[in-house]
């Protein structure tokens, strides 16, 4: 159940091996300079710099290293950003001599500059590398495999007192795209507070911290009764909220279960079962709209996007968009390509409605769950009697952030 991308930091024999042939026939072999230590051979070539280690090249384009050169007047370490105008490089640039110092390429160029990169930076950002790992580790899981991984929930006091606890919960949620706090005062004064421990709140036309009940006070079947399928929220943005909080503040009254169901774990049975129908899904751009029109509130919101995004240099998936209700026209694609779009949405619903994947919770006071808007569909069972569910949306960029900061892969 683990998602098919690892972090690997070197590539096949294989792919380097076409990665090479590729490049062969603009090869200079006469002017190639060859430097070596241990067991690290380094080469320029006409085009590239080539670093093998035990056999399994990286190629480095030349105007490239000059452009990630780190030294002092290229880069300015205290604040992590580049000093060299990258518009002053000469696109031909090559490197008049290189050589392997101790764990260090140093690179002497024309004029005399020099450039030092640390060789295991180099294979931590070389493309090879790149191609394999995971931008983000996950567990995709069904019912089953959330429930067996028996994760336990933050709880309120130490949540808010102690780094490790919110850590630990940041680690929980990235892995899986869920996260529980439980024994939170039941208002909504303390959800924010909670929410605020682990980032910034992202203002919506639904406001900052919301609360609502089944009054229809907005155009959206959310403020009903009614049972909600599978879906992500504000799917209609251009870029759709991160991160969605919701506790339930108060229920006198019957049904009203939260659905969750993992859309890349779904996903990812389509690319497996149907690799034509996932990539369909990830090329075809589809419009997504919510039209409000009531006595207080107008809005008319749209985001164009496929319904999977994944990363183009290591096919990773980083976003589902799926939401039926709000789902507006296609009216992009030509009849044939509709028809094999619908075929392709009906074998991805198919994933994500099958039972085993559907997982049920009860939000009861005090449990706040985090649901990663991004990856994870929430949905709901039909209810009755009075139901107050307040929340939020989260910024993502922040979330991450607060998370790399631990030291966690995000
Ligand atoms: C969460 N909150 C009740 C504030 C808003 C609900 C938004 C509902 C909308 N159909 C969507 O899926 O984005
Ligand atoms: O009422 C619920 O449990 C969730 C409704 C919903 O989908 C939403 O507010 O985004
Ligand atoms: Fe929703």
């Amino acid at each position: 159940m683990f998602s098919a991308f690892r972090r690997a930091a070197v590539p096949s024999l294989r792919q380097a091996q076409r990665l090479c042939a590729r490049t062969e026939p603009r090869m200079s072999w006469g002017h190639m300079q060859l430097c070596s230590a241990a067991s690290v051979t380094c080469r320029l070539l006409e085009d590239c710099l080539e670093i093998s280690d035990a056999g399994t090249p990286m190629l480095f384009n030349y105007v490239w290293l000059r452009d990630h050169c780190r030294s002092a007047s290229s880069y300015n370490s205290a604040t992590h950003q580049r000093s060299l105008d990258t518009g002053s490089i000469e696109l031909t640039v090559r490197p008049e001599s290189s050589a392997v110092e101790g764990d260090q390429l140093v690179l002497t160029w024309p004029g005399g500059h020099v450039s030092k990169y640390s060789l295991s930076w180099l294979a931590e950002h070389s493309y090879e590398g790149r191609k394999k790992a995971a931008e983000q580790p996950r567990v995709l899981w069904n019912a089953d495999v959330y429930q067996n991984a028996s994760l336990s929930p933050a709880k309120w006091d130490t949540f808010m007192s102690c780094d490790d606890e919110l850590k630990k919960f940041l680690q929980n949620y990235l892995l899986y795209g869920i996260a529980f706090v439980d024994d939170v005062p039941t208002t909504v004064e303390a959800t924010e507070e909670v929410t605020r421990r682990v980032s910034l709140i992202r203002e919506t036309t639904y406001g900052r911290m919301w609360s609502f009940t089944s009054d229809f006070s907005r155009g959206d079947t959310a403020y009903s009764q009614l049972a909600l399928d599978r879906h992500t929220d504000t799917s209609y943005f251009q870029e759709p909220c991160g991160i969605q909080v919701f506790h339930c503040l108060r229920h006198e009254g019957t049904g009203g279960r939260t659905l969750l169901v993992d859309g890349f774990h779904a996903a990812e049975k389509l690319r497996q079962r149907s690799p034509e129908s996932f990539e369909l899904m990830c090329r075809v751009p589809v419009r997504h709209e919510y039209i409000e029109s009531t006595d207080n509130h107008r809005n008319h919101m749209v985001g164009i996007g496929p319904v999977l995004s994944v990363y183009p240099w290591n096919n990773e998936l980083y976003m589902i968009r799926y939401n039926n209700y709000d789902r507006s026209v296609i009216n992009s694609i030509p009849h044939d390509a509709v028809r094999r779009w619908y075929v392709a949405h009906r074998e991805l619903t198919a994933e994500l409605r099958r039972p085993e994947n559907e997982l049920w919770v009860k939000l009861t006071p005090g449990k706040v769950i985090f649901i990663d808007n991004w990856r994870v569909l929430h949905g709901r069972e039909a209810f009755s009697g009075l139901r107050q569910l307040c929340g939020c949306y989260l910024t993502r960029d922040d979330v991450l952030s607060a998370a790399r900061c631990f030291g966690l892969q995000a």
